[in-house]
């Protein structure tokens, strides 16, 4: 993107998010930038005032000297407002814009699709946004500010100085270019060498989050992961350390060679100045240039170091923009109303699915009937795709080819979040919510996250009241360790609160994906039990390697091997057939029993 555009863009968003706070910053910055060169004018006549005033030789305190003196204090004391009012101003408008920028960052985030998560090169982007979306675009702004305000102090002290020496204010204005040019080239390089750290700086990031994290925290320990972690930490850093160290050697010497440049440039100016006093007498004139002559320089320094943040600074926002730019797919208008309750199931039509960026299709004309109102279980070895046919019921993905339908409607035809509203899913890799555990049930449905009574009940049918009430506050105690007077649950009760959030959620689709694989024996057969009633109200979709579970639950099982339907029927008439279900569910059998497997009937 153009750096022009960047700016422009930027300046645009600053106005619309804090437009009050962005235009008194402005104008402070202008009429502060005008003050130097009045307090130089007022030094350098207040001066020449008192030494005629010291001529006359009375040696008594005139009415010139009282001018001198205030206009002098006023000068100084207008400088100091101004610089509190600017500091006032800045450190609210740093604060509110880059809550703002966050929070357009986290608004995209939530546009995104899985897609995108699982895709390292938008990761990336969204690293990079993150990492200077909170303080980015207000240093581009004062950076412009403190810009426009150094051209205003140069251009005013140049004209006071041009017109007591041209050739010397011209000095005074090129030297300290050749310096800023080499500062613009450096922050080039510098944007490149972070762009292309983006992939290490997430391998960092992962490399810190195992080794402080108290998920990964056993593992680490007992496997003795952590000094192998942080070696392969210190490899990344000690190579950002080394290109660092070169990149910041070379521009070291380029800067020392050319501020020799810039000195000289000085010093002949001073030399001309000087020159100038000697010759007209003008002592007054003398101190204006000399206070002229550290304000240019200072001035100078601010605007091309301005000029260089504010390229640096706006490459960072190419980054940003990049991320807010994404393109997300639109969503369509909803052609039919998500169905309360199902009438008659839900289908899916010689689907194939491929995941993007690879080319071996997970499901390949995949047919698959769910009956509304009834359980299906669904059986396959790893990685024969059963969450793959979640992800594409829920619509994170589409499939490549074919159609899934529900009461024979095209999926694709409902609004996506009416779609998500009448789906309960239970993933394998459900979330722990460090919240309270009536938290962690309502956010099952957000929107009737206050129902008391609603969330106890879902408590009560996942079998997570038995040990949520006795907890310290009941269910309004907060689980997990993250947070003061949090309390721990093992896994097989944090899978009963997941299972609570899904019952609480009401849908008229149950997902259910490995709900018993942390739950005890007694457990699970209470859970099925009750999943039994459950599932006369809703269609369930059940996902399980547990044959009891599937046994226990399923009215209907079907059985998916290579990403296609092999078998599918009841459990009898699956071990009547004699195929892979009878064997696979054998192979289990056969390891809770005392006699050998070979005894087990074939
Ligand atoms: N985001 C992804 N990108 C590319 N390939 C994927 C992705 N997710 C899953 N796969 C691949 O798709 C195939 C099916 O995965 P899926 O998770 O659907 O299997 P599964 O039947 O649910 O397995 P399990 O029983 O282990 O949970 C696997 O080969 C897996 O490697």
């Amino acid at each position: 993107m153009n750096r022009l555009k960047v700016l422009l863009r930027t300046m645009r968003l600053m106005a619309t998010l804090a437009p009050g706070k962005v235009l008194a910053a402005a104008l402070l910055a202008v009429a502060g930038a005008l003050l130097p060169a009045a307090s130089v004018a007022i030094l350098s006549w207040s001066l020449q005032l008192l030494v005629e005033e010291a001529r006359g030789g009375s040696g008594a305190w005139t009415g010139g000297a009282t001018v001198a003196v205030l206009a002098l204090a006023t000068a100084s004391t207008l400088t100091f407002l101004f610089a509190v009012g600017q500091r006032y101003n800045e450190t609210l408008l740093r604060q509110r814009l880059g809550n703002a920028v966050i929070d357009r960052v986290l608004a995209k985030v939530l546009t995104l699709e899985l897609r995108h998560f699982e895709d390292a090169a938008v990761y990336d982007s969204l690293e990079r946004a993150k990492a200077g979306a909170r303080s980015r675009p207000h240093q581009v702004f004062a950076g412009l500010l403190a810009t426009v305000s150094s051209l205003v102090t140069i251009g005013s002290v140049a004209a006071l100085l041009l017109s007591w020496s041209p050739l010397a204010a011209a000095l005074m204005l090129v030297s300290p270019a050749p310096l800023a040019i080499a500062q613009v080239v450096h922050h080039r390089t510098r944007w490149r060498v972070e762009y292309a750290r983006s992939a290490d700086q997430r391998r960092l990031f992962y490399l810190e989050y195992l080794l402080t994290n108290d998920k990964a925290y056993k593992e680490i320990r007992l496997f003795g992961l952590g000094p192998l972690f942080r070696r392969r930490y210190a490899a990344v850093v000690d190579g950002f350390y080394d290109v660092d160290r070169r990149l910041e050697g070379r521009h070291a010497v380029a800067c020392a060679l050319l501020a020799m440049c810039g000195a000289v440039a000085v010093g002949l100016a001073l030399l001309l100045m000087v020159q100038d006093a000697v010759r007209t007498g003008q002592a007054g004139q003398f101190a204006g240039y000399v206070t002229s002559v550290v304000l240019i320089q200072t001035s100078m320094r601010a605007f091309f170091e301005g000029v260089a943040k504010l390229y640096d600074d706006s490459l960072y926002l190419c980054n940003l923009f990049e991320f807010l730019d994404l393109p997300v797919q639109e969503r369509r208008p909803s052609v039919a109303p998500f169905p309360g309750s199902l009438r008659k199931g839900i289908e899916f039509r010689d689907v194939s699915f491929t995941y993007p960026g690879t080319d071996t299709p997970v499901l390949d004309h995949f047919n698959l009937f769910l009956p509304a109102g009834r359980c299906v279980a669904l059986v396959g070895a790893n990685g024969a795709g059963k969450s793959t046919i979640v992800k594409l019921l829920t619509r994170f993905y589409e499939p490549t080819e074919g159609v899934i339908l529900v009461d024979d409607v095209p999926l694709a035809a409902y609004g996506l979040d009416d779609l998500r509203k009448h789906v309960s899913v239970m993933f394998q890799d459900f979330m722990e919510y460090e919240a309270p555990a009536r938290e962690n049930i309502g956010f099952g449905r957000v929107e009737n996250m206050s129902d008391r009574p609603g969330v106890r009940r879902a408590a009560e049918r996942a079998g997570a009241l038995s040990f949520l009430d006795p907890l310290p506050s009941g269910l309004d105690t907060t689980l997990g360790r993250w947070f003061e007077g949090g309390r721990e649950l093992s896994g097989g009760q944090w899978q009963k609160v997941a299972l609570a959030r899904t019952f609480f959620r009401a849908a008229a689709i149950n997902v259910l994906d490995e709900p018993a694989a942390a739950i005890d024996a007694a457990a699970e057969a209470e859970l099925f039990a009750r999943l039994t009633n459950a599932a006369a109200r809703s269609t369930t979709l059940l996902i399980a390697h547990r044959f009891s579970t599937v046994r226990a639950a399923a009215d209907h099982i079907v059985v998916i091997d290579a990403g296609r339907v092999v078998e599918e029927g009841g459990h009898h008439e699956l071990i009547a057939t004699g195929g892979l279900y009878a064997r696979l569910f054998r192979l289990q059998a056969a390891g809770y029993q005392d006699e050998p497997s070979d005894a087990v009937p074939r």
